[in-house]
């Protein structure tokens, strides 16, 4: 069984909170390996072929900071032969012309550098107006709301995980 890495980062805990459901309903920490990008580097990311990317929208259309640190060294990894699934936080009220952008950039950018992208997610739900994250009218992951859906999050996990667990162990 392929071991799956899970890189996150947070401000204010939330991408973490949502990080820790996903791994569980993986099925523990025997399957997900959890980091928190401000501890990670560039030879964490090479020992896995299956990724699981969480980062929140920060700042009206930003990386979280750590992320942010981050971004560069990702061109140090090659994501050749690597499955990617990404999930956001964000609020789609407060911030509905970069709702989940961050997660836009980094699957943009990741997949410019041989990654695979898995785990698209529908956009029906969710009401805002402009997102990095949407490609062919779908989020390029899974897009959480912790200020304006947080009721609707552990069923959005349930769901995704069943959709991911397959094709990331596979
Ligand atoms: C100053 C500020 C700027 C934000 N900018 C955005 C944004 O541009 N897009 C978005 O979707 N959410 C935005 N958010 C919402 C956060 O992404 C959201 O609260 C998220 O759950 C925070 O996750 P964290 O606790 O893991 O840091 C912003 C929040 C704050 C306070």
């Amino acid at each position: 069984m392929t071991k799956i890495g899970l890189f996150y980062g947070t401000q204010t805990g939330n991408t973490e909170t949502i990080a820790e459901l996903i791994q569980k309903e993986m099925g523990g920490d025997s399957v997900v390996e959890m980091m928190d990008i401000s501890q990670a580097d560039v030879e964490d990311f090479q020992q896995y072929n299956s990724l699981i990317i969480g980062c929140p929208t920060w700042n009206v259309g930003e990386l979280q900071s750590d992320w942010e640190g981050f971004y560069d060294q990702l061109d140090e990894i090659d994501f050749n032969g690597k499955k990617v699934a990404y999930f956001g936080a964000g609020d789609q009220v407060g911030y509905a012309d970069n709702f989940q952008d961050a997660m836009g950039i980094l699957e943009e950018k990741i997949s410019a550098l041989g990654g695979k992208t898995v785990g698209f997610w529908p956009t029906t739900g969710y009401d805002f107006d402009d997102s990095k994250a949407v490609k062919n009218n779908q989020f390029v992951g899974l897009a959480l709301d912790e200020d304006n859906q947080p009721e609707l999050t552990k069923g959005r996990i349930k769901k995704w995980v069943s959709e991911i667990k397959p094709i990331l162990q596979s």
